[in-house]
């Protein structure tokens, strides 16, 4: 596959992993996900926005019985961490006694995912766990397992499959790495 270069405001990026390989790490994500959760029937809080296209390409490929919600969480500005969570918005479900999987685009510093973790463990939940379609182990700031990562990145800003430069960018059908 050829390369492409684009420009998102103020920057130019390239392509990084191109869709087929995002698909084919899914659908082992998903596989795993089947296994560990047979008879559990999971509840799936997919975090807004970015992860809305690995929600949907992942679920579509888990057959066990699921349940799947959506939350909206944001900590980001132009391409740095806010460091500061904001509150859950969306959270309906009583998730006392079920086992949750939160879905996230990226784990990069773990600012949110740890955060989250936090607020869902008051509820008593019976396991809660998290897949990320993307990870950034060398940026990681919290001292935590992620269990179902689909593809380890190295700390370079992307864009691309969900994830937005300040709002653009999330439509695009591969990921791009920043270039400069
Ligand atoms: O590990 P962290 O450093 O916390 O970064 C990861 C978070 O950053 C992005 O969300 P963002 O706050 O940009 O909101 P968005 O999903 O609406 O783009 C991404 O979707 C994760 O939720
Ligand atoms: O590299 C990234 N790109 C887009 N959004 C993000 N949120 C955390 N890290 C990133």
């Amino acid at each position: 596959m050829e390369p492409r270069t684009i420009q998102i405001h103020d920057s130019e990026f390239s392509t990084y992993i191109f869709e087929e390989e995002i698909i084919a790490r899914i659908t082992m994500l998903a596989e795993q996900i089947d296994k560990d959760y047979a008879d559990k029937q999971p509840l799936f809080l997919a975090v807004l926005n970015g992860s809305f296209m690995f929600v949907s390409d992942l679920l579509k490929r888990v057959s066990i019985p699921c349940e799947v919600s959506f939350i909206r969480l944001s900590s980001y500005q132009d391409m740095h961490s806010t460091g500061k969570v904001k509150e859950i918005l969306g959270l309906t479900e009583d998730i006392f006694g079920r086992h949750v999987v939160i879905l996230e685009d990226i784990v990069d510093t773990g600012h949110t995912v740890h955060g989250l973790l936090q607020q869902l463990k008051e509820k008593s939940p019976a396991s809660v766990e998290v897949a990320t379609l993307l990870m950034k182990p060398d940026c990681l700031q919290h001292d935590m397992k992620i269990k179902y990562v689909a593809r380890s990145i190295p700390n370079d800003f992307v864009v691309g499959y969900g994830l937005d430069y300040n709002g653009l960018g999330r439509n695009l059908r591969d990921v791009y790495s920043i270039v400069s």
